[in-house]
């Protein structure tokens, strides 16, 4: 895997290409030497990918984090969605709280009904590329007020 990566990077530097591009899915860490610097560039994309860790890790199962010992706080490497370590995201109980807000606000208040037609295979779980995660397309749903 060092080996990989050092390849890599030779041939990224002869391209004159800037490795912080990259999203190959084998690649989970990249480190570059520069200036007397060291800079390690971790994907968590990739990571959170690993066929290795994941079953059918391009499946949308969230109730694979059910009766799951993997946890995101940081202490698991299979999940670090908000990075690990000194670095690691500090305001992670307020972006959970703030989350959960949001979404058990909505669960609470509607019941949640699919456009005419869709079914729930049909949800497109895709996303965009780059650094936060957006929603390739819209996920358009129809709210039925419960309370
Ligand atoms: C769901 C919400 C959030 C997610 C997924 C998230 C994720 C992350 C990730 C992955 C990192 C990089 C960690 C690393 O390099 O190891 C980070 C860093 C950081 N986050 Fe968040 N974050 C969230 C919410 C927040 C909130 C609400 C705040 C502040 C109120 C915040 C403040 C920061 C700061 C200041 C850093 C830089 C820490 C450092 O470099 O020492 N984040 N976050």
């Amino acid at each position: 895997m060092e080996g990989d990566i050092l390849d890599l990077l030779l041939q990224l530097k002869k391209e004159k290409l800037t490795p912080i591009y990259l999203t190959l899915e084998d690649i989970k860490a990249i480190v570059m030497h520069t200036c007397g610097i060291t800079i390690v560039h971790v994907n968590a994309w990739a990571i959170a990918r690993d066929p290795e860790i994941w079953e059918n890790p391009e499946e949308f199962i969230p109730e694979r984090f059910l009766n799951n010992d993997i946890d995101f706080k940081g202490e698991d490497f299979e999940l670090i969605s908000f990075g690990a370590g000194r670095r690691g995201c500090p305001g992670i109980a307020l972006g959970v709280a703030s989350m959960e807000l949001a979404l058990s606000n909505l669960l609470y208040a509607f019941d949640w009904e699919l456009p005419c037609g869709m079914k729930k295979e049909d949800i497109d779980t895709n996303v965009k590329p780059g650094i936060t995660m957006h929603k390739k397309n819209d996920l358009c749903l129809i709210p039925i007020k419960y309370i």
